[in-house]
């Protein structure tokens, strides 16, 4: 018998206070305790990259594989077919800087204001940074597939645990885009997608994004608050993110959880991901509160430890889930539910299914900024893309080839450009104010504000012209933000 942690303790689930305390299930206990043994050496593996090793490790836990286990995984993603591209980047310099020293006249400021050279970085920008949450888009994929609601709004729980497996070792900034920056990313020939993003605001940064899949669609608006404490850095994200099954309607919604950057004074850093994240089908009313527990030295949790249980609009629970952020998610189905001698009810479920799993990371990643084979990729340059697109960017180039002076001075100077085109802007909204004509306003180039029609509000929406300006080459609405 296993027992799931209290989920209704300090959340907001839906969930009656004394439903969904305990439950049992009919998998071996042996073999969860197994596959929760993970430990520090396997963790060392990962950070000297040695992945054939942490994968057969982590076989021997008798992993069940989903449905998905017919399609071939290659690096990033489930690909079939698709052109070559790059699984290397140059290795990082190994130049060494002290973060504490451009940090400590910070403090209570936000990240996007504290000047920092591009040695704190990873080579991509905030734009491709967040379309990496679709590294794991087969789940999406196996998610259309499905017929019954709770078990689709498991695989959906699985998949947004899985955006946060990339952070583990990730301790680098990515590059706060260029207001008018953009990114679009083709997978259509292997993975079956393609998305475009776009920084819509500078002051403060906001990006929005839209990706189209097969069978489903997802977008999102997303600006974070950072608080800087000192020790640590604490990135709350804003912002909401849809999923969209168009064949049956099913819409889901969900916002990120808490992420802290720790260590920032003394030691390595690391990232810890935390709080309730609460997954909303708009079209059923089906819910999914998933718990990710925050690392405490004291707690005997398993660290990156994330549960979570579906219910539909009755508040019943459907589904539980478990796993870790890092590692993998099993979701398993309710199938009785009983009361038992302390009052409490004690939930049956089937067994346990693996609905995400880690890829081990490239051979060499230790060297390439702990990259997994997609974010290796997401910044290999590429012919016919807008000139705003972050591959373009100089900066990021040159810090990507290791020449890191060169990109300190080309930051600046981006940066220059930047003020001044803000200047002007400022200017001309000025002098059509006093003329009383309307304000001209930035607007973005591939977006533009909608009021959501399930959550209320304004936010970023798709234009749906960027691919057939791509089509056409014609880039005439595109600002010039580079040099
Ligand atoms: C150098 C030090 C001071 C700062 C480094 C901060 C880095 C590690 C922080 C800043 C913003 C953070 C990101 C903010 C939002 C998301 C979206 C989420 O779905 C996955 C994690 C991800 C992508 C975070 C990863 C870690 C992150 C990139």
């Amino acid at each position: 018998m296993e027992s799931y942690p209290d989920m209704s303790s300090e959340s907001d689930s839906e969930m009656s206070p004394n439903e969904a305390r305990v439950y049992t299930t009919k998998t071996s206990p042996k073999r969860v305790a197994a596959s929760h043994r993970r430990t520090a050496s396997q963790d060392k593996l990962r950070a000297l990259g040695k992945s054939a090793s942490l994968d057969s490790a982590s076989q021997q836990h008798g992993q069940q594989h989903g449905s998905d286990s017919s399609l071939s995984t290659i690096g990033g993603g489930t690909r079939q077919g698709g052109r070559k591209r790059r699984n290397k980047i140059p290795e990082k310099p190994n130049i060494s800087l002290n973060l504490w020293s451009f940090m400590k006249n910070a403090i209570g400021k936000e990240l996007s204001k504290i000047p920092m050279p591009v040695n704190f970085n990873e080579p991509l920008s905030m734009l491709q940074r967040i379309m990496e949450e679709m590294e794991y888009s087969e789940i999406l994929d196996q998610a259309a597939r499905c017929q019954d609601s709770a078990e689709q709004m498991a695989w959906v729980a699985a998949f947004t645990v899985s955006a946060y497996a990339t952070t583990l070792f990730r301790v680098g900034k990515p590059f706060n885009p260029l207001l008018g920056e953009t990114f679009e990313f083709d997978r259509m020939d292997d993975l079956g997608w393609r998305g475009i993003s776009e920084q819509v605001s500078h002051h403060p940064p906001a990006l929005a994004m839209h990706i189209e899949g097969k069978d489903w669609m997802t977008w999102q608006e997303f600006t974070m608050t950072t608080k800087f404490r000192g020790r640590y850095l604490q990135i709350v994200p804003m912002g909401i993110a849809h999923l969209v099954f168009p064949k049956t309607g099913h819409h889901y919604t969900w916002r990120k959880v808490v992420t802290t950057v720790n260590n920032v004074i003394v030691g390595n850093l690391w990232v810890d991901n935390h709080g309730e994240m609460e997954i909303t089908n708009h079209h059923n009313g089906d819910k999914c509160h998933l718990k990710y527990s925050a690392y405490s030295y004291f707690s005997r949790d398993e660290p990156r430890k994330v549960t979570g249980v579906v219910t539909d609009k009755e508040g019943a629970a459907k589904w539980v889930l478990t796993g870790t952020w890092d590692q993998k998610m099993e979701a398993a189905q309710i199938v009785h539910k009983e009361e038992s001698n302390k009052g409490k009810p004690v939930f049956e479920t089937g067994p346990h299914r693996t609905m995400w799993k880690v890829r081990p990371p490239p051979p060499g990643a230790e060297k390439m900024y702990f990259f997994s084979q997609l974010a290796i990729e997401m910044n290999e340059a590429e012919d016919g893309v807008a000139p705003t697109d972050s591959r373009l960017r100089p900066d990021q180039r040159c810090m990507e080839d290791g020449r890191w002076d060169e990109a300190n001075r080309v930051k600046v100077r981006l940066e220059e450009k930047q003020r001044e085109a803000r200047k002007l802007r400022e200017a001309q909204a000025e002098k059509a104010k006093a003329e009383g004509r309307e304000l001209a306003q930035y607007k973005p180039t591939w977006f533009r504000k909608e009021r959501c029609s399930v959550m209320g509000g304004v936010m970023h929406r798709y234009n749906k012209l960027y691919w057939d300006c791509k089509a056409r080459q014609d880039w005439s609405s595109c600002p010039d933000i580079y040099l």
